[in-house]
């Protein structure tokens, strides 16, 4: 079985393509070969956050379809950095630069662009579609939208937005120091610990510091992964805040830069003449390795006879990093 390891902004992942497997997987032995391959300790070439597993599209109007499994083995209805690297995926096997990907809940627009650096493609994908109702995020908070409001039971300081674009968000602008500090950890981890009565399906949560006029920096606790180095949607989500709460320095149809741990991206906030929102997330789309495996053996987590051949573009990568002014 081949797999590829790739990362959007250090957001890594690897790609099964169904048409790469031995045989066909179920749904459970799916969810199991994530929590073996992506494990950060016992896990293939130090694990990863996620599966993306590219099937066949639903016709021809699509170049394939996009499913997103956590490494703990839950799906997710979309991944923002994760789409870009199967967008390349895509660009490359059948030779296209402009096509949509299929998605849990829409097809989405996807266009090769200017590479950030020398051998560091880049995508610009599509994030959409977007609901502030309570019900699209199966958050229970009392009211039916949440827009720079105060969830009492989590915390009398911090300021909270939830959005879903369509996976959950939870977002808040705070100072360097709230940043940096630890209640993402303990706020995040208490409404993804599968009890609690706000979140009963998890959400991702992250927090935004302002670092001037069109460019913020996102540091996210994810569903189902914990802390990664950058989330797609969640920069997605959080350029779209943004935007709605800092009118006095930004707008629609404006490129922001979104820094984060794992690298930069950039975002641009657009508006249906229906009122719906939706972004373009712009970013890297990193191959670090092809690999080899044996499909049965790789799902008891025995990955002893997995062949990693690399590629020369993360070093490429963390030179991009590096030029970036944080
Ligand atoms: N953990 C997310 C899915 C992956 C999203 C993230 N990696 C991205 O780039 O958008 C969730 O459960 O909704």
């Amino acid at each position: 079985m081949e797999m590829l390891k790739v990362h959007g902004s250090n957001n890594d992942f690897f790609i099964l393509d169904q048409d790469n497997l031995e045989q066909p997987l179920t749904e459970a032995e799916l969810r199991k070969l994530a929590q073996k391959v992506c494990d950060r300790k016992n896990g293939l070439h130090g694990g990863a956050d996620g599966i993306l597993f590219v099937t066949k599209g639903h016709n021809a109007s699509v170049a394939g379809k996009m499913r997103v499994i956590n490494a703990d083995g839950s799906e997710a209805s979309m991944c923002g950095n994760g789409i870009r690297t199967v967008a390349r995926y895509l660009s490359e096997k059948k030779g296209i630069e402009n096509f949509k990907v299929e998605t849990m809940y829409a097809d989405l627009a996807i266009k090769k662009v200017t590479a950030f650096a020398p051998n560091v493609p880049a995508f610009d994908a599509e994030i959409s579609p977007v609901s502030f109702d309570a019900k699209d995020l199966l958050m229970h908070v009392g009211q039916d939208k949440l827009i720079n409001d105060f969830i009492p039971t989590l915390s009398d300081k911090i300021k909270f937005s939830a959005v879903a674009v369509p996976n959950p968000h939870l977002i808040a602008f705070v100072d360097h120091t709230t940043l940096i500090g630890n209640e993402l950890g303990r706020i995040a981890s208490y409404l993804n610990d599968g009890k609690n009565s706000i979140f009963p399906d998890g959400v991702n949560v992250s927090f935004v510091e302002v670092l001037a006029s069109n460019k913020i920096f996102v540091r996210t606790y994810e569903r189902g992964v914990g802390y990664t180095n950058a989330c797609g949607t969640a920069m997605s989500a959080s350029s779209l805040m943004y935007v709605l709460l800092h009118t006095d320095q930004t707008g629609l149809e404006q490129e922001i830069q979104v820094v984060n741990p794992g690298g930069m991206v950039k975002t641009k906030v657009h508006q249906y003449n229906n009122g719906n929102y939706w972004m373009s997330l712009i970013g890297n789309a990193t191959f670090v390795a092809h690999v080899e495996l044996v499909q049965e053996q790789a799902l008891e987590g025995i990955f002893t006879s997995a062949v990693w051949k690399a590629t020369k573009e993360q070093a490429a990568y963390q030179g991009f990093v590096n030029s970036i002014v944080k």
